[in-house]
């Protein structure tokens, strides 16, 4: 059922290309068997006609001659042509899978991604879509020519002798009907352990990768690597098990075609129609008995990886159908700076009633072109309250809105043009220098402009080597220092000109002449705009227009940076703590 309704609206839109290599591999079927019956029809009645000089010299040897040359020319061309079809109908179909997994998987909100291994998603999006590629090129092509070639044959051989194409297509079809649906069931289990192994090996080498650093300095890279080679093995042996029917599956086949090659032999011998004895045309016959080998040999295997098939489809399936809990509204608009939590109370674990309240009816005006910091203990929250603003995750209740529209009311479009964010993890994409910096920005920008950014966040010499912006950022940014990939995180956001900053701890593990500088530019570039900081230290804090202190879900204290320090006790120890 996944499977078909995966592959429906698909195949309503790639209809020709797939009708197309249908077409051909029918053509080329049709062209072997007709090569394989004329010859065998022509060889008998050519060494027919030599028993005789007058028929010798009557028998017309050009015409089938002729027929030959053109069916094997016909075939080796429609074969050709049949790969290119299936083949480009195949990716198109794969393509069109993976456009769609992907169009589902970037809405989808952080509650449900986190839930993911990252590994998992990367399965989906590539293995299981692979497995699917059996659908099309290895069931539908040879089932759909399988049926025409049984129609074919029996108006063909029928032409000649009804009981003769009655017993050989009905052979066939007993084959067709028993031998895949035989090896669905025989290979249910081993395709399906082959799709899981496959997919359960990839998820722990791409974490073991991951942590490969880890795992070497605290010594578990042996325990590691042993769940590593339990993988493999297992997924070796679902593969020798899958291997082992497929043998057997071709065993079947030769045995099954044997008999009925054998079969027409004893058959035909007795008469071709009116025919008796029947001269070449039992030849005829029995070499197109022998041509339906190329119907049979691909039915076994296509079935045997049908369960395969079907669980990589629901695996893809269910990821199409997931919704993302965050339902953007219509409106588009302009908004100003200011932000508003009004009675929000907020659980990561809501759903399974198990959660500890982040925020706890919790109340907050920030007026629009103001600077204001958010402090608290870590764990207290802070993170929480800008995942909420940026609609990574919804609250249970209470409102959040900006410039006095309701969040919930924004299109992402206007949400994301309002809101620049620093986040406590700066994320840098495995490619140049430039494209990492100008992911931040909407429009094209000039190369000038990313290296006066970098230069404002002291980085400029990361740009001065021969390759300039074009220099690599391996990895995860694994070729610069922690420091350095803050600061792009810093650069992207003076990229950005919106009414809304958000600084998650934006100089954390930057030194303190680096902090200030850093500081200083941001805030010169938040000049007129709102800017939220989250902070655990006093730093620049003098500079707030307001400054609130989160406990418990809830602010507790709340002024600015002198009247804390003579009020606060909680506010002054976080000062003698840094
Ligand atoms: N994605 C998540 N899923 C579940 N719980 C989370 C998630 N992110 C944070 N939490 C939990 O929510 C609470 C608040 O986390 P949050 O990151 O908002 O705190 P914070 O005040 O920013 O802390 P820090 O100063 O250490 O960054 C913590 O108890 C944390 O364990």
């Amino acid at each position: 059922m996944n499977l078909l309704s995966l592959f429906l609206p698909l195949i309503r839109r790639q209809w020709l290309m797939m009708l197309t290599g249908l077409t051909l591999a029918i053509v080329t079927l049709l062209a072997g068997i007709g090569l394989l019956s004329l010859s065998g029809w022509f060889l008998s009645a050519t060494a027919v006609a030599g028993l005789s000089v007058a028929t010798a010299q009557t028998f017309n040897f050009f015409t089938p001659a002729g027929g030959v040359r053109f069916l094997s020319i016909a075939r080796t061309a429609s074969r050709y042509g049949e790969r290119l079809a299936t083949h480009e109908a195949t990716f198109r179909l794969l393509t069109e899978l993976r456009v769609r997994v992907w169009k589902a998987l970037m809405p989808l909100d952080e509650a449900r991604l986190a839930g993911e291994r990252r590994g998992e998603l990367l399965n989906r999006l590539v293995a299981d879509i692979d497995t699917l590629d059996h659908f099309y090129l290895r069931l539908m092509v040879p089932m759909g020519a399988f049926i025409a070639l049984l129609l074919a044959l029996f108006a063909f051989i029928g032409w000649f002798d009804m009981g003769l194409a009655l017993t050989l297509c009905g052979a066939l079809l007993l084959c067709l009907l028993i031998i895949p649906a035989g090896f669905y069931l025989l290979g249910r289990q081993s395709a399906a352990a082959v799709v899981n192994g496959k997919r359960r090996y990839r998820l722990l080498t791409l974490e073991y990768l991951g942590g490969l650093a880890e795992l070497a300095m605290f010594k578990g890279l042996k325990g590691e690597r042993a769940l590593l080679d339990s993988a493999e093995s297992e997924w070796q042996t679902a593969q020798r098990a899958m291997a082992s029917l497929l043998g057997l599956s071709q065993a079947v086949i030769i045995l099954a075609h044997g008999a009925i090659v054998l079969l027409m032999l004893y058959l035909a011998a007795q008469g071709v129609g009116e025919r008796v004895p029947p001269g070449p045309l039992a030849a005829m016959v029995l070499f197109a008995a022998l041509a339906t080998m190329e119907l049979l040999q691909p039915l076994a295997s296509a079935f045997s990886q049908l369960s395969g098939c079907a669980a990589a489809a629901g695996r893809v399936k269910s990821l199409l159908d997931e919704k993302s809990a965050i339902c953007f509204g219509e409106r588009d608009e302009r908004l100003s700076g200011e932000v508003g939590f009004k009675n929000v109370s907020f659980s990561y674990d809501a759903a399974n009633g198990s959660g500890n309240p982040v925020l706890n009816a919790f109340n907050l005006t920030v007026a629009a072109g103001t600077k204001v910091a958010i402090l608290g203990k870590t764990g207290a929250g802070k993170s929480s309250l800008f995942a909420l603003l940026c609609r990574s995750y919804e609250p249970q209740h209470g409102s959040i809105s900006i410039g006095g529209v309701p969040i919930t009311e924004l299109n992402e479009r206007a949400l994301r043009a309002t809101l620049t964010v620093v986040t406590q993890r700066v994320h840098l994409f495995a490619g140049p220098l430039r494209d990492n910096l100008a992911l931040a920005c909407e429009q094209k920008v000039a190369d000038a402009t990313l290296i006066e950014v970098l230069e404002q966040v002291g980085l400029g010499y990361l740009a001065s080597g021969d390759e300039g912006l074009g220099q690599w950022i391996g990895e995860g940014g694994r070729q610069l220092s922690g420091g350095e990939q803050r600061r792009i995180g810093i650069a992207r956001a003076l990229l950005r000109d919106t009414p809304i900053m958000l600084l998650d701890e934006p100089t954390e593990g930057l030194d303190s002449q680096t902090e200030q500088l850093m500081l200083a530019r941001l805030f010169e570039h938040a000049k007129g705009k709102t800017l939220l900081m989250i902070s655990h230290r006093l730093t620049a804090m003098a500079e707030m227009d307001c400054i609130h202190i989160l406990e418990g879900g809830q602010l507790v204290a709340s002024g600015k940076h002198t009247e804390l320090l003579a009020a606060h006790p909680e506010y002054r120890s976080l000062k003698s703590r840094n």
